[in-house]
């Protein structure tokens, strides 16, 4: 999968099918339109092109700003690849893209810059200025300017629309079962390992700190069984978020502690996968009790995993 990160100069050598949004999450009611687009396009000797931005477009246009991020740009791209997806367009959301009205988004980006012939999008997909085109105004464009549009329904799961939004919350809420569901896969934190206070090697539970920037949602604080990916190669693992209030005051930390591994992390990127919520991080009134709890979680992550 090529990324195409600006407008001028494309060379895409055949027609296209695009689908449109952010596609933050890449949820499973993003990957049935996807797979729909995929189809639809190999079928009909398109290019299969995802149209989406750097930047959140929430971020230009509402007061409060872009919702936290769910996944990276390159989680993003590596999903949309396995997809079968031939192009990710990945540019900028500027006031020239915000204030382009919804037909001339069509003529002058779609038709001119990628020669459209099929649009695939949602049933709730919005675009131009100010939100005023939808799916039923693409539809109603589709003879001007020839192409054929696929509008995908709501995908739901037990009679919710999934969507990412509902994704946030569960993760922010520690419902990581329910955020699993939806995603189709198990949530993750990718970042890189970052030096902690230095005390878990004393504790007897060494941990790997992760770096993870503000802009993505984190799950509520807390103890969670988890899988961690290094080098390509899984470990069972049991991960704590939170501000360690037993040891004072200190910034929230996301800090895992990895089954049968002794090796140096530091600076290196490390995929967390999350399985479950196990309970709430609390102040011990001693070391020691914080000790005999994390001995406790082990033990219980151990068994949820039936190691
Ligand atoms: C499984 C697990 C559970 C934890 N639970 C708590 C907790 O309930 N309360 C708390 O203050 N710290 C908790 N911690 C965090 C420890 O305080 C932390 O690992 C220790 O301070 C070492 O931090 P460091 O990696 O920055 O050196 C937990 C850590 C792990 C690995
Ligand atoms: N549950 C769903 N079923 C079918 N299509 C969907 C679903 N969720 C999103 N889409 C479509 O996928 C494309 C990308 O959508 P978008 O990135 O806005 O996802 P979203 O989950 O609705 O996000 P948010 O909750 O942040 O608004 C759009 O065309 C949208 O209509």
């Amino acid at each position: 999968m090529e990324v195409i990160t600006s407008l001028e100069n494309i060379e895409i050598d055949s027609n296209t099918g695009i689908a449109l949004g952010s596609f933050d999450g890449v949820h499973i009611g993003h990957q049935a339109l996807i797979v729909n687009l995929v189809d639809v396009c190999k079928k009909s000797n398109l290019k299969s092109v995802v149209y989406t931005f750097r930047n959140h477009p929430r971020n230009l246009t509402v007061s409060n700003g872009a919702p936290k991020r769910i996944i990276t740009d390159k989680k993003k791209f590596h999903l949309l690849a396995e997809l079968g997806v031939d192009y990710t367009v990945f540019i900028d959301f500027d006031d020239y893209q915000r204030t382009l009205s919804p037909e001339k988004f069509i003529k002058e980006i779609l038709k001119d810059k990628f020669k459209m012939s099929y649009a695939v999008v949602g049933f709730n997909y919005r675009f131009g200025y100010r939100a005023q085109g939808d799916a039923a105004f693409l539809n109603h464009l589709k003879e001007k300017y020839s192409y054929d549009v696929m509008i995908v329904k709501a995908i739901n799961i037990q009679d919710e629309v999934i969507s990412s939004t509902k994704i946030r919350e569960f993760i922010s809420n520690g419902d990581i079962g329910k955020a699993n569901l939806f995603l189709g896969r198990n949530y993750s934190i990718v970042g890189n390992v970052i030096h902690g206070k230095g005390l878990g090697k004393e504790f007897g539970f060494p941990t790997a700190n992760i770096f993870v920037n503000k802009d993505y949602i984190l799950p509520s604080s807390g103890v969670y069984f988890t899988k961690c990916i290094i080098d390509n190669k899984m470990y069972y693992s049991i991960t704590n978020i939170g501000v360690n209030p037993t040891i004072g005051k200190n910034p929230i930390s996301i800090e895992t502690h990895i089954f049968k591994f002794d090796g140096d992390l530091y600076g290196k990127e490390i995929e967390i996968l999350f399985f479950q919520k196990s309970r709430d991080e609390m102040k011990h009134e001693k070391i020691q009790d914080l000790i005999c709890q994390i001995n406790r979680d082990v033990q219980l992550a151990k068994k949820f995993f039936n190691i």
